[in-house]
């Protein structure tokens, strides 16, 4: 197997880069972005490489490569300057933070998701929707890993209250400090070649988890903060790494917000129980909030719809609206844009390319 096979390359991506017009490119993958600075496996190794003028001057933030993305590089000596961005398989992405409207993309080109809650007071089910609401969204299988077993005698009865949100995802439970029982869901859900992410808050366990699978320390910066249980944001930047059994993860610092996007038409979707429930409603188009005849209501009102998934949903909902209807927003990213594109190019100057 060629390197750049053992991290994904597949025909998706062969076939396009044999039609790209440009000569006397080759191909790699982005495993790390720090500022500028792309870090590139090619296939005869590790490469930093920043962006081509055409690609900083696209001005769509959303397009330019990210963590997990296959890219087209030129290599001059050392350094490597990337011409394009072969097109995704598919993107994970949130509600930038801070924003209406702008979307994020966080990283491309990924199998499966593990979003880890820990089974301390990380343990939020409105929050573990959010994620779900919006990785099915993404079109991305979700696994729900919820660590730190070890701090509660009944942790079966939190997976309950996961599998009872309807979503048909497996729900695992596990303890980084007891690496026996992740060897338990590993087998089974990590696959070589397949290149999955790690989403969750800060403290809820993913840099260990994925120590434990490295069998070493990544580097960390900063220090984790002991003095509750929320941490501190630890991991500073996504890092796509190789797992000795062939697989791939990327680790995603802890988010303090994962808002969540919206495509037109499919404002109710990804909400399993509601979804079950809306052929019954009066009017095809029921919102579920208001409406006469309405099935979902009906099911809140006798009990048998959980209050919080409900609540759940009207949130996403109100979000969705805002996500929208601001286009200021995007304005605004676009100069922030800008700024960073002028940040690089006199970089270049500087480095006389
Ligand atoms: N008791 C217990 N503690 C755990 C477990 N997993 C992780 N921890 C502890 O929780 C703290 C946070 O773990 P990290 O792996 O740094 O969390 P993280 O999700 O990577 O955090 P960020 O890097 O900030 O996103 C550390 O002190 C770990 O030792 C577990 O299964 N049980
Ligand atoms: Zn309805």
């Amino acid at each position: 197997m060629t390197t750049l096979q053992s991290y994904g390359w597949n025909e998706h991506f062969m076939r396009h880069f044999q039609i790209n017009p440009f000569p006397n490119l080759e191909a790699a993958r982005v495993l790390s972005i720090q500022g500028f600075i792309h870090l590139l496996i090619t296939e005869t190794g590790h490469m930093d490489a920043q962006l081509a003028g055409t690609l900083i001057n696209s001005r769509e933030s959303e397009t330019c490569p990210k963590v997990g993305d296959w890219v087209l590089v030129k290599r001059y000596e050392e350094e490597g300057m990337i011409i394009d961005t072969l097109p995704r398989l598919n993107e994970l992405s949130r509600k930038a933070p801070g924003s209406q409207s702008a979307r994020q993309v966080l990283a491309a080109n990924i199998d499966g998701v593990f979003i880890v809650q820990g089974l301390d007071r990380d343990f939020n089910l409105m929050r573990l929707q959010r994620y779900l609401h919006q990785i099915v969204q993404c079109n991305i299988q979700p696994v729900v890993l919820l660590n730190k077993k070890d701090l509660v005698p009944d942790p079966e009865t939190y997976r309950q209250q996961v599998l009872d949100l309807g979503y048909s995802c497996p729900v695992v439970l596990t303890s980084a400090l007891y690496p026996m029982l992740q060897s338990e869901w590993t087998s089974q859900y990590l696959q070589p070649q397949q290149t999955y992410i790690l989403l969750g808050s800060s403290g809820a366990g993913k840099s260990t988890l994925l120590n434990n699978l490295l069998g070493y320390q990544l580097q960390k910066e900063g220090t984790t903060s002991a003095a509750n249980n929320k941490g501190k944001h630890t991991t500073t930047a996504r890092h796509l790494v190789l797992l000795p059994n062939g697989s791939m993860i990327i680790d995603a610092p802890g988010m303090r917000e994962f808002g969540i996007t919206v495509e037109a038409g499919k404002e109710s979707a990804n909400h399993p129980l509601i979804e079950e429930l809306a052929p019954q409603c009066r009017f095809g188009d029921c919102t579920h909030q208001h409406e006469p005849g309405c099935a979902v209501i009906a099911a809140f009102n006798n009990g048998s719809l959980p209050e919080l998934v409900y609540r759940s949903y009207l949130k996403l909902l109100r979000e969705q609206y805002h996500f929208q209807a601001s286009e200021s927003d995007k304005r605004r990213d676009e100069r922030r844009f800008t700024k960073m594109a002028k940040q690089i190019f006199k970089h270049r100057k500087n480095r006389k390319y």
